[in-house]
């Protein structure tokens, strides 16, 4: 925008310069109109506009404030162009414990020579890691623009080229110059694509790629304020040697957000738009689930799309649902009834494990959600009081029973068998063998079975297992026939409000004794 402002000005001072001095126009007016002092000043803007409009040609674009214009630059340019974001954490909505954590990180670059006197070192390499969409690029260019550094962002798949060693080039040249810049940040996208596993798959190129860039993160100092940001949806799939310490050793999980995260999104992702003032924000969160922020700021610009169609001055919520069934649409989502189908089974699910995790008094619940996080379509965050290394037979099979209260709660629920118990059933059978074979805690007796032994008898240990196993199974139902009342209680909070932490489920169990109480009472 700005070189093309510059190019107009230029184009009317070249042509003044020509109109003042040529004497084929000398009778037209001008000339006779400008002073030779003015004739000077006009061919030396023209030479100022002609020198600068020739230095924004090649000089790198600095950064607006939207990543659009980041990504669109960084298609345009190689990997050693830089920007300077505007952005902040205000425009990084949720997200708060990842922020957290930066925040250290920012301190870091900020005061880097407070930390250099007690010989503490800038951490270098920092993965998110979790489902695309979720604001990974967003938040690495907010790290650069809370610190005011040069903020350098390349896609992992950019550096895999067709020729051996053209790669590795780029990758020194990129830190090059990332340095000279310091303080910076360079923020390397599906970093899986040159930084996965060795024997997945052998390719020179991709080999002398990583090497490069495992050098080049050993290579600089604590001297040069660089924090390099990985960022990948797959971690499983990335190179050991790559998580080593003093490389990518910060793991951050970045996930799709919650119920109040997505309020906050949409709200940034609003605020410049006029709403209707009937359209709830909150409500708008809540018909959302399981969406990333990449879909919710598609939501609202759809939203804002639509209601320019129907030439109206406001967005309304008959917009926003328009919006919102488009993006399910895009999900490839049947309909709406199933991910609310869905979402019951999942609450049931999860409060299944917490409220027999509550009964039996195991480890602390910390956390219970249904949001999903990897494969998993919710969990329950559980955590040991303490550090205990002998556990009972009594507390093994506690431990299982709250594995199974997952699927146990499906089918006193919805008298269903469902897939979502898959892990639960893997992590229960696990523990099952280990009773038989390991713990000597079944009736094949008090002994530690022979991996050789496993084999020929493996038709008892499976019966044993499934002995073990059907006897916690049958508890576990009757505990969850026996609280149903509470059992409902948890699932419809989840399903309202989609995780709960240790305090609020206290909350509801407590209120939910009181009222029985006082129904007694009142008997
Ligand atoms: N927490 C958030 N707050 C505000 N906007 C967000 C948030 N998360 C995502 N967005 C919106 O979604 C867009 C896409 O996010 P971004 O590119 O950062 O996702 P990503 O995790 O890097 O995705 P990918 O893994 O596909 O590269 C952002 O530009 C922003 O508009
Ligand atoms: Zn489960």
């Amino acid at each position: 925008m700005k070189k093309r402002i510059i190019f107009v000005l230029l184009c009317i001072f070249i042509a003044l310069s020509v109109m003042s001095v040529l004497p084929l126009w000398g009778d037209t007016g001008i000339k006779s109109k400008l002073t030779s002092y003015d004739r000077i000043l006009v061919i030396g803007i023209t030479f100022v506009l002609f020198f600068y409009y020739n230095k924004l040609d090649h000089s790198p674009q600095y950064a607006h404030a939207t990543i659009n214009n980041d990504k669109k630059e960084k298609d345009q340019h190689n990997a050693e162009i830089f920007t300077k974001p505007k952005i902040t954490f205000e425009d990084v909505a949720g997200l708060d414990e990842v922020k957290e954590e930066l925040i250290e990180v920012i301190d870091f670059i900020k005061k880097t020579e407070k930390y250099k006197k007690m010989g503490a070192k800038i951490p270098k390499g920092i993965l998110f890691y979790g489902p695309p969409g979720t604001g990974k690029t967003l938040l690495a260019s907010a790290v650069a623009g809370e610190t005011k550094s040069a903020f350098f962002s390349a896609s992992g798949s950019e550096f895999v080229e067709k020729y051996v060693g053209v790669g590795a080039k780029r990758v020194r040249a990129l830190f090059e110059k990332a340095k000279k810049e310091a303080p910076s940040v360079i923020f390397i996208d599906e970093i899986d694509a040159i930084g996965a596993r060795r024997h997945l798959e052998s390719n020179n190129e991709k080999d002398q790629t990583l090497n490069q860039l495992l050098v080049e993160l050993d290579g600089f100092n604590t001297d040069q304020t660089v924090v390099v940001i990985g960022a990948t949806n797959r971690l499983d799939l990335l190179d050991e040697a790559l998580m080593r310490p003093g490389r990518f050793d910060r793991h951050m999980y970045i996930g799709n957000p919650s119920m109040k995260a997505r309020e906050d999104i949409l709200k940034v992702h609003t605020k410049n738009k006029p709403l209707s003032s009937e359209v709830s924000i909150a409500d708008l969160a809540k018909k959302t689930h399981g969406m990333s922020g990449a879909h919710l700021s598609n939501i609202a610009n759809e939203a804002a799309i639509i209601a320019v169609r129907e030439n109206q001055e406001v967005i309304s919520s008959k917009h926003f649902d328009l919006a919102i069934e488009r993006v399910v649409a895009g999900l490839q989502v049947k309909n709406p009834n199933v991910l609310l189908k869905e979402k019951e089974i999942v609450s049931y699910h999860e409060a299944g494990h917490a409220l027999i995790g509550k009964l039996l008094k195991t480890d602390m619940i910390q956390k219970v959600s249904i949001i999903p996080r990897g494969q998993a379509l919710g969990y329950v965050l559980q955590m040991p009081q303490e550090d205990r290394y002998i556990l009972t037979k009594d507390d093994l099979i506690k431990k299982m029973m709250v594995m199974l209260g997952g699927r146990a709660s499906e089918e006193v629920v919805f008298n269903h068998l469902s897939t979502g118990a898959k892990d639960d059933l893997k992590k229960v059978t696990d523990l099952a063998a280990q009773m038989v074979c390991e713990y000597g805690m079944s009736d094949l007796g008090y002994i530690s079975q022979e991996p050789s032994m496993i084999k020929s008898l493996s038709r008892e240990i499976n019966k044993e297992m499934n002995k073990i196993i059907d006897g916690c199974y049958k508890d576990t139902l009757e505990t969850l026939k026996k609280n149903q009342n509470q059992l409902d209680i948890i699932a419809t909070a989840l399903m309202e409000r989609e995780t709960l932490s240790f305090d609020e489920l206290n909350e509801l169990l407590i209120e939910d004794r009181d009222t029985q109480e006082e129904k007694l009472a009142a008997v």
